[in-house]
């Protein structure tokens, strides 16, 4: 029997290199849009302790908007209010939450319009995997990552939805997905969740049009945040081939599409899914698990 190939990372190993961006990167970083694009604007940020979502939480702080976070390890959350505060000087709203438990989320979702007297927008960037031959997939670790990524994404959708309705407020919902247009080897379970949420999105774009709520979708290709600590520095070392840039997109870039998503900007977009990859959907694979000899040139037909 072929044993299953596993990598489950030691996420404080101090040997391994720090990725992502700086936390005065995100205090300092340009961006493109005016100081008060998104003033008076709520947003809640699902995985705003790290990576994108806490770019994503830096950005529309800096952009005049009331922010809140949300995710498991409050240590996490801590950090980033207290930079917020330091550097801006704007106190943002955390509450520790997994999108897991739907009892959870509806409570969040009813602090958040305590606090600020309503949401305006709600970008569900909470989520991930682990890399793993499907074949070898246990039942947990596939339910764990279909329970974050669709249902947890899903209990947000609805519980915001739910609040919108009742206060005849307008909505906006981005999810952040991954791009899974071709698939994606070693990552079934996460494309089948995203998949899942892409379309969920098309379809309540219409479904709640008149509530007045937009949902569109941000699809990241290969994004270096803390979050590459879950992959071994073997696949790491070969992700930028994947796309025809040979590059790595940043938190910043993924920040600035969801700033533009929740502006005005972007009213008449519902239902869309925007690809920020590099051009992965049309050229490069990654193999973050190692490239079976099959699809090496000269390998079995
Ligand atoms: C998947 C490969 C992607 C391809 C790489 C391409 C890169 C470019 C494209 C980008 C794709 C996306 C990249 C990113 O998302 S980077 C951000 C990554 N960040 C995260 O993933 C953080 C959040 N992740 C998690 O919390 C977990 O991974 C998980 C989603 C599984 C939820 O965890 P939970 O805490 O609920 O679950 P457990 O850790 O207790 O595990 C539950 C069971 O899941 C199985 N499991 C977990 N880890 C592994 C592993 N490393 N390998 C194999 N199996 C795993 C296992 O059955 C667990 O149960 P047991 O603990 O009882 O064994
Ligand atoms: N980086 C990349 O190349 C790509 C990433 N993505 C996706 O983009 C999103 C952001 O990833 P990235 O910033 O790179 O990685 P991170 O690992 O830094 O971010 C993931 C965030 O999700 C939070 N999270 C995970 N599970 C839960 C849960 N059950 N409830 C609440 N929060 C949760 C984590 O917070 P905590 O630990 O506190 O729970 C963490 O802050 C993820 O969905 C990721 O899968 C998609 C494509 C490419």
């Amino acid at each position: 029997m072929t044993a299953p190939k596993i990598f489950r990372p030691d996420l404080n190993d101090p040997t391994r290199p720090k990725r992502g961006l700086t936390e005065q990167d995100l205090a300092e970083k340009a961006t493109v849009y005016r100081p008060d694009l998104l003033d008076g604007q709520t947003l809640l940020i699902t995985g705003g302790g790290s990576g994108m979502g806490k770019a994503a939480a830096f950005l529309a702080v800096r952009l005049g908007a009331n922010v809140a976070i949300c995710g498991r390890d409050v240590e996490k959350l801590e950090r980033t209010r207290d930079v917020i505060a330091k550097e801006t000087g704007k106190e943002i709203f955390i509450q520790t939450t997994t999108i897991r438990d739907p009892e959870a989320v509806e409570e969040l979702i009813g602090s958040v319009h305590d606090k600020f007297g309503g949401i305006n927008t709600v970008v569900n960037n909470a989520g991930g995997q682990f890399p793993q031959d499907a074949i070898d997939f246990t039942r947990k670790g596939w339910l764990a990552v279909i329970d974050t990524n669709l249902n947890g994404t899903w209990w947000m959708m609805q519980e915001a939805a739910k609040r919108w309705r009742t206060d005849g407020k307008p909505g906006n919902i981005i999810n952040i997905v991954a791009n899974v247009e071709r698939g994606m080897p070693q990552a079934a379970h996460t494309c089948a969740a995203r998949a899942g949420v892409i379309y969920l999105s098309k379809t309540l774009a219409t479904e709640w049009a008149p509530f007045n709520i937009r949902i569109n979708c941000i699809g990241p290709g290969v994004i270096e945040t803390e979050g590459f600590a879950m992959y071994p520095e073997e696949a790491l070392a070969r992700f930028h081939q994947a796309n025809p840039m040979k590059m790595r997109g940043d938190a910043w870039d993924v920040a600035e599409a969801i700033a533009y998503f929740a502006s005005p900007a972007a009213r008449f977009i519902n239902g869309d899914l925007m690809i920020l990859d590099g051009g992965q959907a049309q050229w490069g694979v990654i193999w973050p698990g190692g490239m079976p000899d099959y699809f090496n040139e000269g390998g079995a037909a």
